[in-house]
């Protein structure tokens, strides 16, 4: 098997002492905007972003919109004639035409125009749908990720990646639209359920094999502090994930080669929650399950030191996410990584460890691909 060099990536070094910035700022030329993190002021954050005018939209869900819409769609009365709530359905279920195509004409009845904007109020879900929805309404309008789940603040809400999924696999409709700003707030993640928190842990986990091994020490040694949700370990945590996500995005927005790092554990987590059924894993637990398998992967076709397969288990089960996958049938297991976006000339292509800290993106032997499945997961159905 030819083994690909790892993607070369410059981001600043990690600092874990220094006080944090309270916003990072994406650099994407004149598409470059802030991701403010911390226990946010949204009127001021509204005013820095220069938003205002007749129409604002807020898409929320029924779990998120009763928590925190008074207060958002209260800030946007200040800079908008009209501030106007679209209740989406709950869960990755609504990441769907038929949700999608609720939004697009809600809008076309409050007769929105191309000055509107919409504002992303919930986790990845509702970021994905309603970034969506932002790109091809009249062909492209501006949205904001106002993100309430960890997972949504340290990955979903930053980059632009937008879409729904098919029965066929996860995301294979949508676009790149990049988001005005983004407003994430520590403090509505003490409403998030213990299940949910978890599976943000297991995107924020994500950027340390790939790209930061000093991150990847921290988080061993702040484990404990961020389930807790003590807030300085929770804002070091989520800046740094922004920071990396921020630097990659900026070398590559559309995914032609280093922004593949961010699917490390995505090509055998997206084929779980599709084969699964998309909701019976959570997105982070099916992405935590595909680490595993990716760094299993690694050390039998890459010759990875299988020292960081244990410390990653370690890591995960620290975090309370599931470390063994529910049976899915091999052949379909594979039919599904077929169908990945990152898949070319009919191979599947996996992002791969070499070494900590470092990853490729790499065609591997079905054979190999099946043991490291079969090393994590369920040998039948329960
Ligand atoms: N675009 C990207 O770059 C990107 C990156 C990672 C994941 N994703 C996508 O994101 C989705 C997963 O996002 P998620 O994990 O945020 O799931 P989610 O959006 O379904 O939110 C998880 C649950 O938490 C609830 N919730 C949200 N905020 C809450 C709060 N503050 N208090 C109480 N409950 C709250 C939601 O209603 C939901 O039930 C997947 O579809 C995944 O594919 C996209
Ligand atoms: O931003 C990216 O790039 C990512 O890959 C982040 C992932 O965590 C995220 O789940 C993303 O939605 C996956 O994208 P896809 O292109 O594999 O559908
Ligand atoms: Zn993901």
């Amino acid at each position: 098997m030819s083994s690909r060099a790892p993607f070369a990536l410059e981001i600043q070094a990690f600092e874990a002492g220094s006080p944090p910035p309270h916003a990072l700022s994406i650099d994407l030329g004149d598409r470059s905007y802030p991701i403010h993190i911390g226990q946010l002021d949204w009127l001021g954050c509204l005013a820095e972003a220069q938003l205002g005018g007749r129409l604002a939209v807020v898409i929320s869900n029924p779990v998120v919109a009763p928590l925190y819409s008074s207060r958002l769609i209260s800030a946007l009365r200040t800079r908008f004639a009209a501030v106007e709530l679209h209740v989406a359905p709950d869960g990755e279920v609504a990441k769907e035409w038929s949700s999608l195509q609720a939004i697009l004409g809600k809008l076309a009845d409050l007769g929105a125009d191309r000055d509107v904007v919409l504002f992303a109020l919930g986790g990845g879900v509702i970021g994905d749908l309603t970034g969506f929805a932002a790109a091809i309404y009249m062909r492209g309008v501006c949205f904001v990720q106002v993100p309430t789940t960890l997972l949504a603040q340290v990955d979903s809400s930053v980059g632009g990646k937008t879409g729904i999924n098919l029965p066929q696999g996860k995301n294979l409709v949508g676009a790149f639209h990049q988001p005005q700003a983004v407003w994430a707030d520590l403090d509505v993640l003490g409403t998030l359920p213990a299940r949910e928190y978890s599976a943000g842990l297991a995107e924020v986990i994500k950027y340390g094999p790939v790209a930061d091994p000093a991150f990847f020490a921290w988080l061993e040694r702040n484990m404990d502090a961020l389930m807790a949700r003590d807030h300085t370990a929770l804002m070091t945590a989520v800046r740094r994930a922004c920071e990396i996500k921020a630097a990659v995005v900026a070398a590559d927005e559309r995914e032609g080669g280093v922004r593949a790092i961010l699917n490390f554990g995505h090509t055998f987590g997206h084929a779980l929650e599709a084969g699964l059924g998309y909701g019976a894993l959570l997105h982070g637990e099916a992405v935590a399950l595909g680490m595993l398998m990716a760094t299993e992967l690694s050390v039998r076709a890459l010759g990875l030191d299988s020292q960081l397969l244990q410390r990653l288990k370690s890591l995960l089960e620290r975090a309370q996410l599931p470390v063994r996958a529910p049976y899915l049938d091999p052949e379909r297991f594979l039919q599904l990584m077929r169908g990945d976006k990152k898949a070319a000339a009919g191979s599947i292509r996996y992002v791969l460890i070499p070494v900590l800290g470092q990853a490729c993106l790499q065609v591997a032997p079905d054979a190999l691909a099946l043991e490291a499945i079969a090393s994590h997961s369920a040998s039948v159905t329960k």
